[in-house]
């Protein structure tokens, strides 16, 4: 490709004013035949596929209303939604895949039909607007399991969320990529019309396995894209190739070491997976193959509320050129984020690529197998010790319970902790049964003899209100000690109701500290009885789909 020049631009001059010359165009015969296939009008519309940085950058700004941090992240709004919409969310009912999918709440059906006119509604959005980006990249760092995927969305700050968030190709493979696995046309900016058979609100997220097609309307979070290519592994992944999907961070020790951390959102797997000592494989989305462990994505995407510099260096350092804050507001004179104010949303992020992260390790994966499983829940009960050892059927029984409690603060109406069992730690992004992800977990963790422990990230002491969230330095001592080997060798003594194993010390954590009972022992009883109640009664969809010394390895009262 030569170089072109661009000479100093007059006011209101677009940069790429002539499309023949658009050195990001990329799409020749048919590959750009496939755009006019799929319903665009390509004599209209002006296509940017893997648009650089700085372009996206312009775009956003000039089109989006965005803005250019100190550090120099792009701020970007989602508007109106500023976190996924998991009652929106639905799958097709197809022959190819109706089998496999565990319907019900998690799955919403929606019929063949629909989705072709959500797809085409989209479609002509897109067709409306000047400027359409494509994103071409990965999805999986093993090149043996790994998918294309393809982003066509109207704005610039999506195209540069999934630039961040996907692998992002050599120019030899966009050159050679050819015919995507899957494709999301996301019309977000656009709603979904209520009328339509199905619709329950003018959003609607929707993936089709057998048209290997998401369409996105009426939802900006940018989030819904990520999480919709996780949904597509949490299928494919099993399905075709026998590999387990997790909603974990990974990380691997100068030994060679693999921890992963399941987790809701929340309860710290961004946090903890960024260490120091350790190389980073991935934040949030992985799978767990025949072969070691490797990263959905090419990014992460932090929480930013209450980021502070210290506490959190890797993360902060990590926000600068490149990277996407959302929904952070700022100091309209410095252009400082603010990261204490949660006026938009307690759910502020920001998606930078994985490298941005000094000890990330590239490529994003490993052909260790995990020595240690380690399972973050934040119990706002205050009843879960800081750190436990669980068995083996502990470690199913907690996966499938999937628990941790939501705060007052962080969603309307919530006044008071509100327990959360999100089946697998991920509840809304699993499309097979439970069970089946349970069953390849406790077949891997027992053929490797990996460890499972279970750290509360949330409250001590005392529930929310009395006690406090365990310090996070505290919480990453404890980390440290299962990675040196130190937790495994403690001597442990078992919790009341859940039958816990804690150890009895951790090097540079006050002991008094692991025993979670409070000084009314009478509460402490109580209060464990009542979170008890919850598991148990949480549990009773996945009793007949177990043995029964998964079901026994419950709360007992
Ligand atoms: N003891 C602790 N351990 C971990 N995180 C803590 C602790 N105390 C407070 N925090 C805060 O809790 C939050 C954990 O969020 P984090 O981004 O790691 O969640 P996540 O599991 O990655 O969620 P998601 O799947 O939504 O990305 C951070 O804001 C962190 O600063
Ligand atoms: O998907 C999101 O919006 C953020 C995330 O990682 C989660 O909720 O697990
Ligand atoms: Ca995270
Ligand atoms: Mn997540």
């Amino acid at each position: 490709m030569p170089h072109r020049t661009v000479t100093p631009l007059r006011h209101g001059e677009e940069p790429t004013a002539d499309p023949s010359s658009e050195p990001t165009y990329g799409l020749l015969g048919k590959d750009l035949a496939m755009f006019s296939e799929a319903g665009f009008d390509m004599q209209k519309i002006h296509l940017k596929r893997n648009a650089p940085i700085a372009q996206l950058y312009e775009d956003a700004i000039k089109y989006e209303g965005a803005v250019i941090a100190d550090s120099g992240a792009l701020i970007n709004f989602s508007g109106k939604k500023t976190g996924r919409s998991p009652k929106d969310k639905r799958i097709v009912y197809e022959e190819t895949s109706k089998d496999d999918v565990w319907w019900g709440a998690v799955n919403i059906q929606m019929d063949e039909h629909t989705f072709e006119i959500n797809r085409e509604r989209a479609i002509d959005y897109l067709n409306t607007r000047d400027n359409v980006y494509v994103f071409d990249g990965f999805a999986g760092w093993d090149p043996k399991y790994r998918i294309k995927v393809r982003v066509v969305t109207s704005r610039a700050y999506h195209a540069l969320f999934m630039h961040n968030m996907l692998i992002r190709p050599t120019k030899k493979e966009l050159d050679e990529f050819g015919t995507p696995d899957f494709t999301i046309y996301n019309a977000g900016q656009f709603p979904a019309n209520r009328f339509t058979a199905g619709m329950t609100s003018q959003t609607s997220v929707e993936v089709n396995f057998k048209r290997h097609e998401m369409v996105i309307l009426g939802t900006e979070y940018a989030g819904e894209m990520k999480k919709g290519i996780f949904s597509v592994m949490h299928y494919l992944q099993p399905v075709k190739f026998g590999n387990l999907s997790l909603h974990s961070s990974a990380n691997e020790g100068p030994d060679g070491d693999v921890s992963l951390f399941f987790g809701l959102s929340g309860t710290g797997k961004t946090t903890l997976s960024a260490d120091p000592s350790r190389a980073l494989i991935g934040d949030d989305e992985h799978v767990w193959s025949d072969s070691g462990v490797f990263n959905i994505e090419g990014g992460c995407y932090a929480k930013c509320v209450g980021l502070d510099a210290e506490k959190e260096p890797d993360i902060y350092n990590a926000i600068r050129f490149g990277s996407i804050l959302e929904n952070v507001t700022y100091d309209y004179a410095t252009r400082e984020p603010n990261y204490e104010d949660t006026g938009i949303t307690e759910n502020t992020r920001c998606a930078y690529p994985i490298n941005f992260i000094n000890n990330a390790k590239i490529p994003c994966m490993t052909d260790h197998q995990p020595k240690n499983v380690i399972y973050l829940t934040c119990d706002a009960f205050g009843v879960l010790p800081p750190v436990s050892l669980l068995d083996e059927h502990q470690a199913q029984f907690w996966f499938l319970s999937g628990y941790t409690s939501k705060t007052p603060g962080t969603e309307d109406g919530i006044a008071e902790p509100t327990p959360t069992f999100s089946t697998c730690f991920g509840a809304p992004f699993i499309i097979l049964h439970p069970s089946r992800y349970a069953a390849m977990l406790a077949q891997r963790m027992t053929a490797q003899g990996t460890k499972c422990w279970l750290i509360n990230t949330g409250w001590i002491g005392g529930a929310f209100g009395k006690g406090k969230r365990c310090p996070l330095k505290y919480t990453r001592k404890i980390v440290d000690g299962i990675h040196s080997g130190q937790l495994a060798k403690a001597n442990f003594s078992k919790s009341p109701i859940f039958n816990l194993s804690i150890p009895d010390a951790v090097e540079g954590v006050p002991s008094e500290l692991l025993n979670p009972e409070w000084e009314d022992k009478e509460a402490f009883v109580a209060q464990n009885k009542k979170l008890a109640d919850m598991f148990s009664k949480a549990f009773e969809r996945y009793a007949s789909e177990c043995a029964p010394e998964v079901v026994a390895a419950g709360p007992k009262y």
